[in-house]
C-alpha cells in the first residue's frame, strides 16, 4: 500500500494513506539510500510503500519501501560525522518572501536563496510581502526587484499578508503542489500562512527566545493539507531553506541569466572573473546582467561560509537537533 509521509518524529512516521487516513509507521530493518549519507533515513514528503503490522495491537504500519525521490533538502548533522540530515523532500515550489524594508531583505539574501532552490531542484518564486506598507521610494524600489528578477525568468507576485492582497493568485500557485515559505524573521510567513489558512495556526514561532539560549531544542519538519487543494511544509525551527554543498565551477550554472551565455566565455571552466573574453562579464558591462546579481555571485564563489549559514540559518543554530 502506498503513502506520503507528512511527519516524523525520529522512530516514527505518520503516513497518510491513499484513503486518506493518517497511520503512524515505523520503518523495518535498515533503508539505505544510495549515494546519500543520512542520519534519517526517511523523512516528510517522502512516498512509501507500507503494510499494517500485525503484530501490534493498535493500527500501525511497517514501511518497507521508499520511492525515488524529486528533490531533497538537508542540513549538516551537529556531531561532527559529515552526515546530512534530511529535512524533507519532493518539493515542487519555494516561496521566498520578501520586504522591502522592515525587515530590509538584501538581493544578496535573495540570490543566496535562489541559488540553493536552483542547486535542491525547486522551482523558486518571489513574493512581495506588506505592499500596503509602501511610499513612493520603497515601491520604486520593489517594482525594481521585481523587474530584475522577472527579466531572469523568476516570477513573483506582491501581496499583504495582512491585508488579504493577492492571496487568491498566491493560492493558484499553490494549488496541487508541495510548498514551502522561506525569508528572514519578520517577513510575514506566519501571517501569511494564517491569512491562507486561518484553521492551521502553524507553529512557526513556536521557539521563544528564552528557549533559544544554550537549550537543545529539536523540532521536526510537518507537512499540512491545506483547504484549497495545496500542501504546505512547515519547518519550525529550521530557519531557513538548508545548505547546499557548491563545486566553484557549478555555482554559475545556478544563475539562470549567466547559464544561458555559458557557451559564449572563451574557456568552458570560466568562473567569470578575470578570464579573457568572458560572456557573463561582457554582458554586465553592456548592462544585460544586473551588478547586484554579480556581486551574489561573486559572493558565494569566495565562500563566504560564515556570512553565507548566518544568513540562511539566521538565528536558528541553537534549534538544530
Ligand atoms: N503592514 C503589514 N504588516 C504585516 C504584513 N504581513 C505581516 N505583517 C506584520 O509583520 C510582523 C511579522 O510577521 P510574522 O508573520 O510574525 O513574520 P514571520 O516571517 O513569521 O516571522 P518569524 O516567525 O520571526 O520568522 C507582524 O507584526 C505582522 O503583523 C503585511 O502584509 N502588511
Ligand atoms: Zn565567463
Amino acid at each position: 500500500m502506498n503513502g506520503i509521509v507528512y511527519k516524523s518524529t525520529g522512530s516514527w512516521y505518520t503516513v497518510k494513506t491513499e484513503s486518506g487516513e493518517f497511520l503512524e509507521c515505523r520503518i523495518k530493518g535498515k533503508f539505505r539510500m544510495k549515494g546519500i549519507k543520512s542520519t534519517n533515513p526517511i523523512a516528510v514528503g517522502d512516498y512509501v510503500e507500507y503494510d499494517l503490522d500485525e503484530t501490534s495491537d493498535a493500527v500501525t504500519g511497517v514501511i518497507t519501501t521508499i520511492h525515488d525521490r524529486k528533490n531533497y533538502i538537508v542540513r549538516k548533522s551537529v556531531n561532527l560525522s559529515k552526515q546530512l540530515h534530511i529535512i524533507a523532500s519532493n518539493i515542487d515550489r519555494l516561496f521566498i518572501l520578501v520586504t522591502i524594508n522592515n525587515p530590509i531583505t538584501t538581493t544578496s539574501f535573495i540570490d543566496r536563496l535562489l541559488v540553493t532552490a536552483e542547486a535542491y531542484g525547486i522551482e523558486a518564486i518571489i513574493v512581495f510581502n506588506k505592499v500596503d506598507t509602501f511610499n513612493e521610494e520603497t515601491l520604486d524600489e520593489q517594482l525594481f526587484l521585481q523587474h530584475v528578477y522577472t527579466e531572469i525568468g523568476y516570477q513573483c507576485i506582491r501581496v499583504s499578508a495582512s491585508e488579504g492582497k493577492g492571496l487568491d493568485k498566491l493560492k493558484d500557485l499553490m494549488r496541487d503542489k508541495v510548498s514551502m515559505f522561506t525569508g528572514h524573521s519578520g517577513v510575514g510567513k506566519s501571517t501569511l500562512v494564517n491569512a491562507l489558512e486561518p484553521s492551521l495556526n502553524l507553529k512557526t514561532k513556536q521557539i521563544s527566545d528564552q528557549h533559544q539560549q544554550g537549550q537543545h531544542t529539536t523540532t521536526f519538519a510537518e507537512m499540512f493539507d491545506l483547504s484549497f487543494g495545496a500542501r504546505i511544509i512547515d519547518t519550525p525551527g529550521i530557519r531557513g531553506f538548508g545548505i547546499v554543498e557548491m563545486e566553484k565551477q557549478e555555482i554559475g550554472g545556478y544563475f539562470p541569466e549567466f547559464f544561458a551565455l555559458r557557451d559564449k566565455c572563451k574557456f568552458n571552466n570560466c568562473l567569470h572573473k578575470e578570464e579573457p573574453h568572458c560572456a557573463i562579464k561582457e554582458a554586465l558591462d553592456n548592462d544585460e546582467i544586473f551588478w547586484s546579481r554579480y556581486k551574489s555571485y561573486t559572493q558565494i564563489l569566495e565562500g563566504d561560509e560564515e556570512h553565507y549559514r548566518s544568513d540562511i540559518y539566521a538565528d536558528g543554530r541553537n534549534q538544530e537537533e
